[in-house]
């Protein structure tokens, strides 16, 4: 079944050459106990290591079951130490760290064996070998006999064809060696068992065949065999540890040294906590600021209005009436400039195509977009017995924001709080807007139908409070040159019970945020402004409507307007128009931009509409947030840059840190190393072991970093919130936590990188020798 043909094996150190085997040729029988004698450095050891596969012979060959292994590469000596031969080892090679049933279920982890089979095969072994009572015992607590008798029971628990041992009695006393020596000899009935023996006395007691040994020699062989007969069946099957096997091993390692890894990983995670807390500061003062910029553009707008306006040019953003060249001039000179020039008087005409480029803005950089107009909307309360209009003059009703996409809710829901109902739904829909202190005044309220004697009223008392819109033709009735509203007395209660009302209800009631403070709705009742264009859509072509774009006097009063046009507070045609519904477009759009540098998109792409227009069909625009400036996010990501690249240091520091550990670990493990390769591990799986230990390093130091992180922020926030009163500013952003556990897993595994790569390539027989 084993033939050894003329193999050769020296060793070169500096200039000397020594030759341990020198042309043996070998046959062995498929079960035979065969004893090698010899005196020391006679090339017993060396032999038995190149059978095992552990080295490699330089010339001869080496014939399994009639296969040459002159052309096996290294993972098919691997896939054949698994497979086919074991070692017992005059100083047992356990691994430490893992119990007798880990131990002895090794090669068959290797091997890939289902974990119950391989608990059942070492059960069977350790039984056989008599240590069923010691299972769960580690190597060091056991006495030497029983030490061999576990490196036995794994020998046996693989199925080994071929067991080599190496004086595996030699550290033992007499009674025990012969007790183990026993043993083999038993394994020995059914396998080829191959021990290399100072012992001649054992070696004639209980070996088959005594081979002897001398200067790398055969000098004698009792039973030698001359015809080889082969298993043609032979084949090998590939071993491979799997991840977790490489992890479960490094998991109990690491576990035998708990302090080390605990101080290791407290050490490597100071820089992954100082960049989370960088990180979560800068984040929480990221939003604080973008929160008190959107805050502060709340309550300026950029607006722009329809119709003649006078404002100071530093406000309307565009520039085109500026005379100077620019601030700061670099000429010595004094300028003459005209202040009265710097007030800008310009008429805006909206048209359709301007409403259609302010829809197109980027919904990202605005928050939300509110028309204001001034139509009269035909509003009625009623009591029940009365019912009148709702006084615009008492009452702010106004339009309220939406989103450009026409999402209301998310502006309204960004910057108001719902402190009752649901957030309009349809536009027959309206929300309350009450004031920070929840107040609303009492002519508004008397205007609403609210009942403004009592002190306070219930929430549920608002909601769902009903009103009608009545559209012109239904509202106003035409009595020869003028039009009156549709009803005998002052009491509208039969106008209100029409059949072709429009329903409105209160569906909410909305206050500020805290951190908004005051904002863009005044007390009162909003709309949406769907449904102000449903009512300018049917009044359009109403009969007031159209019997004023006739008329040049006031339908409503008779007055005729009056011919001075520059005094902007006198009742014009188009006015009385608007407020009867005549025109689409709005009178007023009001912008909020969602922070500072949305702003600047914005009069941007405004500053766009008005390139290469004439002057007079320019549109202007009052930027009155100008007067307050944006904080720059650009500092705050500079220094938290900074801040980033001191702790990165410490990252660096702990790099280098896991390097050096994980180097201490390959020496430590040397033993081990070599016991897996002689059981039949890759260099890969070898490899594995290592970086298994490093990601379970950097995995726990990851976690420790990111719970200490977030730990730290409570206390952090409470020293800012006592130093500058704002809440909760640490923040950890979960995405930059996930990112910095894979930060710091990366560099913990390129750390150990080197030293898991060094320990693969170690020699599987130096690694066995070492202490
Ligand atoms: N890795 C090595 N590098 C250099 N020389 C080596 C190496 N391994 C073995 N040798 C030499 O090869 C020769 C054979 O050594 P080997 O260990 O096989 O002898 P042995 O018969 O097993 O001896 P012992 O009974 O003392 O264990 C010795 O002279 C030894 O010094």
């Amino acid at each position: 079944m084993l033939q050894l043909k003329n193999i050769k094996k020296s060793y070169t150190t500096g200039e000397f050459t020594q030759v341990a085997l020198d042309g043996i040729n070998i046959n062995f029988r498929e079960s035979e106990f065969v004893a090698i004698l010899g005196q020391s450095g006679s090339g017993k050891t060396t032999c038995l290591n190149v059978i095992g596969g552990l080295d490699q012979y330089d010339s001869g060959d080496l014939i399994i079951n009639g296969k040459s292994t002159k052309d096996f590469e290294d993972s098919d000596w691997d896939a054949y130490r698994n497979n086919s031969v074991v070692f017992i080892f005059q100083s047992y090679n356990l691994i430490s760290h893992l119990s007798l049933v880990d131990n002895v279920e090794m090669g068959m982890t290797l091997s890939g064996v289902s974990s119950a089979e391989k608990h059942s095969k070492a059960i069977n072994a350790l039984e056989r070998v008599g240590l069923e009572q010691h299972i769960h015992k580690k190597p060091s607590q056991l006495s030497g006999g029983q030490m061999q008798r576990v490196a036995i029971a794994r020998a046996l628990a693989n199925d080994p064809d071929i067991i080599l041992a190496d004086e595996p009695t030699g550290a033992l006393d007499s009674q025990t060696s012969e007790q183990i020596m026993e043993l083999i000899k038993e394994i020995a009935a059914e396998k080829l068992v191959i021990m290399v023996t100072h012992n001649p006395e054992l070696a004639e007691v209980y070996a088959d065949r005594v081979i002897h040994f001398k200067d790398g020699r055969v000098v004698e062989d009792s039973m030698p065999l001359a015809n080889q007969r082969v298993n043609e069946n032979y084949e090998i099957k590939k071993t491979s540890m799997s991840f977790a096997t490489a992890l479960k091993l490094s998991g109990k390692n690491i576990a035998t040294k708990k302090w080390r890894t605990a101080l290791t990983a407290v050490a490597s995670s100071i820089g992954i906590v100082g960049i989370a807390l960088i990180l979560s500061l800068s984040n929480g003062f990221d939003k604080k600021i973008s929160s008190y910029e959107s805050g502060s553009l709340l309550n300026f707008p950029l607006t722009v209005t329809q119709g003649i306006s006078t404002s100071m040019s530093n406000m309307t953003g565009t520039d085109f009436f500026k005379e100077a060249e620019g601030a700061y001039p670099e000429e010595s000179k004094v300028f003459s400039h005209d202040a009265a020039k710097e007030v800008v008087v310009h008429n805006n005409i909206f048209t359709d195509e301007f409403m259609n480029y302010i829809k197109k803005l980027d919904s990202k950089v605005l928050d939300g977009i509110s028309y204001s107009r001034n139509v009269n909307m035909n509003i009625l309360k009623s009591d029940g017995k009365t019912a009148s209009a709702v006084n615009t003059g008492s009452v702010n009703i106004t339009s309220f924001p939406t989103k450009i996409d026409g999402d209301s809710e998310s502006y309204l829901s960004n910057y108001y709080e719902l402190l009752a109902g649901d957030y309009p739904k349809s536009e027959n829909e309206l929300l309350l807007v009450v004031d920070k202190f929840n107040q609303l005044d009492v002519s508004a309220m008397e205007a609403l139908g609210l009942d403004y004697k009592a002190k306070e009223i219930n929430f549920e008392d608002i909601i769902g409070k009903e009103y009608k819109l009545i559209l012109n033709d239904n509202y106003y009735k035409q009595k020869g040159e003028t039009f009156s509203i549709n009803s005998d007395s002052a009491n509208l209660i039969d106008l209100y019970n029409e059949k072709d009302t429009i329903n409105l209800k209160i569906s909410g009631i909305i206050r500020a945020n805290e951190d908004v403070g005051s904002a863009a709705l005044p007390a009162g009742l909003a709309y949406s402004d769907t449904l102000a264009e449903f009512f300018i859509d049917n009044a359009k072509d109403s009969n007031i409507v159209k019997a004023q774009e006739k008329a040049d006097y006031n339908v409503l009063t008779g007055e005729v307007f009056s011919e001075v046009s520059d005094n902007p507070y006198a009742v014009t045609r188009e006015k009385v128009l608007m407020s009867l519904g005549a025109s689409v477009l709005p009178n007023t759009i009001s912008l909020y931009p969602s922070d500072f540098t949305g702003k600047d998109i914005i009069t941007k792409y405004l500053d766009g509409w008005n390139k290469n227009l004439n002057d007079d069909e320019k549109i202007i625009y009052t930027d009155m947030s100008s007067l307050i400036t944006g904080l720059s996010g650009g500092i705050m990501d500079g220094i938290t840059l900074v801040l980033i690249a001191f702790a990165a240091i410490s990252l660096v520091v702990s790099l280098i840190m896991i390097g050096i550990i994980t180097y201490i670990s390959v020496m430590e493990r040397t033993k081990e190393i070599g016991v897996l390769r002689a059981l039949g591990a890759r260099k890969k799986d070898v490899t594995r072991v290592f970086n298994a230990e490093t990601v379970i390093i950097g995995t726990c130091s990851g976690l420790l970093g990111i719970l200490l992180a977030f730990i730290l922020t409570i206390p952090i926030n409470i020293v800012l919130e006592h130093l500058t009163g704002l809440t909760g500013v640490a923040e950890l952003n979960p995405l930059h936590a996930v990112l910095l556990l894979t930060i710091s897993l990366s560099l913990t595994v390129l750390g150990g990188f080197i030293p898991a790569k060094m320990a693969s390539k170690m020699n599987p027989v130096e690694a066995l020798r070492a202490d």
